[in-house]
């Protein structure tokens, strides 16, 4: 049996993570390699491109997102409208109906 390691790290878009450190955003929805983030635990953020610290967030749930079901509350909590959420998402992950919701909240540092 394969036991994969709670992860302690995320990426995001840079130009997403003063969404992240502001507290505006508060999901992001990821695809099954990116959901065995446990509720509970520390997580520190970093941008995508060039791997800078930004922020911690603490976990709160994970739970299953069919592509199709991603609506305005999503977009609200992810702080994009919803074309360019979804396209984003269709960009990051072509073709995968089965996505996670990872709903986290900011620590104050
Ligand atoms: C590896 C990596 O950093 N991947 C991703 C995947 C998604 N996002 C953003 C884009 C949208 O705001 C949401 C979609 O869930 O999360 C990201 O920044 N980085």
């Amino acid at each position: 049996m394969s036991v994969v390691p709670v992860p302690t790290k995320m990426t995001f878009f840079e130009f997403l993570t003063p969404l992240v450190a502001s507290g505006q955003k508060t999901i992001t929805i990821r695809d099954s390699s990116e959901s065995h983030y446990q509720p509970g635990t520390i997580v520190e953020v970093f941008t995508l491109e060039t791997d800078v610290k930004v922020c911690d967030i603490v976990i709160l749930a994970v739970e299953p997102l069919a592509f199709a079901d991603i609506n305005e509350f999503h977009a609200t909590q992810e702080s994009l409208p919803l074309d360019e959420l979804k396209q984003l998402i269709h960009k990051v992950y072509p073709d995968q109906p089965r996505l996670f919701m990872i709903s986290f909240s900011l620590v104050e540092a």
